[in-house]
């Protein structure tokens, strides 16, 4: 009996070619709002399956950014790339591979839960079929399949936060941006809500990027980028931004690399 032919598997060499292009490029960028400099030249990428943490005080320009990755403003100078696609260049095919969660909350509170995801769905041009069928899945997933037919405007903050959470990946995006999403939560909600965007990395490979101030939603592992007043001080994986600092931890190097005394918000 002759064995068996190696098994050969085609759809490798495509993954691996994905690996080396970023899960978001951000080239070059810079935004002014009129005279006041809100981004001054920041680059930095954003690998797939990673958790990138972009960390700044409030005013560092971070709503500003994604502002210009999610296109709600041109981009005055700069290239900002995902997956490979050029968002001024190529919008439509990169912005089907971003989901986003906002700061301010963009649920409708007299719809269900069900009715809010199907909205959405219908935005993506998903149809309706396939659009329960994901709907119920993701429900689940977040634990609030029994308030399916509930209104929003009855869950609490923390269920809020993952319906939104839920709805970004609606359309299966490779990339999400999350910006500030533990504000205004109880240490419960904040720690489900971490912890369910980090299985997002494991377990799917979605490229993470996670706007905060908060130093203890950062991790080992993480990649970290510290913006301060529309620059970059410092990124690459956390250990390495703490080293570089001369710093034992990252709040200390965080106050050595901005000249800050304090995080507000519970930061430091
Ligand atoms: N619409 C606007 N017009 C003028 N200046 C603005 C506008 N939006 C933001 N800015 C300024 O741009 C800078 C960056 O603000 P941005 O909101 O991007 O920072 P942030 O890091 O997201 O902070 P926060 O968490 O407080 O929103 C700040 O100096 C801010 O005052």
């Amino acid at each position: 009996m002759t064995s068996p032919a190696p098994v050969t598997e085609p759809r490798d060499t495509p993954r691996l070619e994905a690996a080396a292009v970023p899960a978001l490029s951000i080239d070059g960028v810079s935004h002014s709002y009129g005279p006041r400099r809100a981004l001054m030249d920041v680059s930095f990428n954003v690998q797939p399956a990673s958790f990138t943490a972009l960390l700044g005080l409030n005013g560092a320009g971070k709503s500003t950014l994604f502002s210009l990755i999610t296109r709600l403003f041109g981009i005055q100078s700069g290239r900002v790339g995902i997956f490979g696609h050029d968002i001024s260049k190529a919008p439509g095919e990169a912005l089907r591979l971003l989901g986003v969660v906002f700061q301010p909350r963009t649920l409708d509170l007299d719809l269900s839960l069900t009715q809010n995801l199907l909205y959405h769905a219908a935005l993506h041009g998903i149809g309706r079929r396939e659009a329960a069928a994901r709907s119920a899945e993701l429900l689940g997933r977040i634990g609030l399949s029994e308030r399916a037919g509930s209104k929003v405007r009855d869950l609490s903050g923390g269920q809020m936060r993952r319906l939104e959470i839920a709805r970004a990946l609606l359309h299966r995006p490779r990339l999400l941006l999350l910006d500030e999403p533990t504000v205004g939560l109880d240490v419960k909600a904040r720690a489900d809500i971490i912890s369910h965007v980090r299985q997002l990395v494991t377990e799917q490979g979605i490229g993470v990027l996670w706007a905060t101030h908060l130093f203890d939603e950062i991790m080992d592992g993480d990649d970290l980028v510290v913006l301060h007043q529309g620059k970059v001080l410092a990124q690459g994986p956390m250990s390495r931004v703490i080293t570089e600092a001369s710093a034992q931890d990252v709040n200390t190097a965080f106050m050595r690399l901005t000249g800050a005394q304090t995080m507000p918000g519970g930061g430091a």
